[in-house]
């Protein structure tokens, strides 16, 4: 049996912020806004196998008015989720994400991202996680670089015992 999710999150770029993506600091002169670390991509990761095991989203596991999570490690928070999947008899099938932004440019980074993401998903091969970018052509918000948006599509499969 398998299950898909599907997660979409954005968030501002601001001065004096840590730029973190997919558990990577990426050097840039802007980072993103948030309750948490505000890592976009480790969020639409998180919604998304949410989704697949039909449990709502990260606000509601993470409300973002629990002080608990001011600037929490965003992958710390994906760990938890991954507990669930286990608990629930699934693995990783596959993940593909995109992050969508006119700059930093993502390329050099993104080889960390899969290795990061690969790591907590447990993934028993690299391939079954798939990190892309785009710019927007300076269309729109992120376009402009006013913020950094991202969208995950994950596969969950039931282990046979
Ligand atoms: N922030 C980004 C955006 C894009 N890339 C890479 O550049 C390629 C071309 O981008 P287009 O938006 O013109 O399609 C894209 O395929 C990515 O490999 C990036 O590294 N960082
Ligand atoms: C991650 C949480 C944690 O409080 O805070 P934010 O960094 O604001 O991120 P968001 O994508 O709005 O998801 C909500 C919250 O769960």
């Amino acid at each position: 049996m398998i299950r898909v999710g599907q997660g979409f999150d954005v968030h501002q770029l601001v001065e004096g912020r840590p730029c973190i993506i997919g558990g990577v600091t990426i050097p840039y002169e802007k980072g993103l806004l948030g309750h948490s670390d505000a890592d976009v991509l480790l969020h639409t990761i998180s919604d998304a196998v949410l989704g697949a095991l039909g449990l709502g989203d990260i606000g509601k596991h993470f409300p973002d008015t629990d002080p608990a999570y001011k600037d929490a490690d965003s992958l710390k928070l994906l760990q938890h989720i991954w507990q669930l999947v286990k608990e629930r008899g699934y693995k990783l099938g596959n993940i593909d994400s995109t992050i969508i932004a006119q700059r930093p440019k993502m390329a050099p980074y993104i080889p960390q991202m899969v290795e990061v993401i690969a790591n907590v998903l447990e993934a028993e091969e690299r391939s079954q996680v798939n990190v892309k970018a785009t710019t927007t052509e300076q269309l729109g918000f992120t376009g402009r670089g006013e913020g950094i948006a991202a969208q995950s599509v994950v596969c969950l499969v039931k282990v046979m015992l």
